[in-house]
């Protein structure tokens, strides 16, 4: 992979930057499914059906997509950086599984969004309690990927 020299002496502030876009990203991904709990309880067409309607839009629109664009270009700035990615590690192909499967979710909380902001109830209030559970793991594994490189 091909690194642009430039990019080195800004490594330390693109790191910050990366990790301050991540954080808002994951308390989205945290707070979304637990919203469609509640939301799954609530009768549509409701005035408390509607304002988690608007909850959910602004959440998405307002944090959660700036926040995963955000983390995506600093983290291919950072893949960009010399010297930062070791392309034989094990630990970065395995980050970037969870990294996948974590837009992969975000694409699936926004698709539910739609439906919800439709009137629908999409899947069952046990399925997003379940799914409520799933950016903590990918969370988990992904930092000890990057922190403590096991393999
Ligand atoms: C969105 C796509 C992402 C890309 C392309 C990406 C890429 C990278 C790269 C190349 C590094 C530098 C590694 C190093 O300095 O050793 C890094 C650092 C880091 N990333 Fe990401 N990342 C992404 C998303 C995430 C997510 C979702 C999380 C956590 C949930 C995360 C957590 C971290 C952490 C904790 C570090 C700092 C590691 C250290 O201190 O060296 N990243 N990322």
């Amino acid at each position: 992979m091909p690194t642009i020299d430039a990019l080195a002496p800004f490594y330390p502030w693109t790191k910050a930057l990366h990790l301050i876009a991540v954080f808002a990203w994951m308390a989205g991904q945290f707070y979304l499914p637990r919203l469609y709990v509640y939301h799954m309880q609530v009768t549509p067409g409701s005035a408390t059906s509607d304002l988690f309607v608007v909850m959910e839009r602004r959440l998405l629109r307002a944090i959660m997509n700036p926040a995963m664009i955000g983390a995506w270009i600093l983290g291919v700035t950072l893949i960009l950086t010399p010297g930062v990615v070791d392309w034989h590690a094990g630990w970065w192909h395995m980050k970037f599984a969870g990294v996948i499967a974590m837009s992969g979710l975000h694409g699936h909380l926004s698709a539910a969004r739609k439906r919800f902001a439709a009137g629908e109830r999409p899947r069952t209030e046990r399925y997003w309690r379940a799914i409520n559970e799933v950016p903590t793991l990918l969370l988990i594994i992904i930092v000890v990927m990057v922190i403590v490189k096991p393999f």
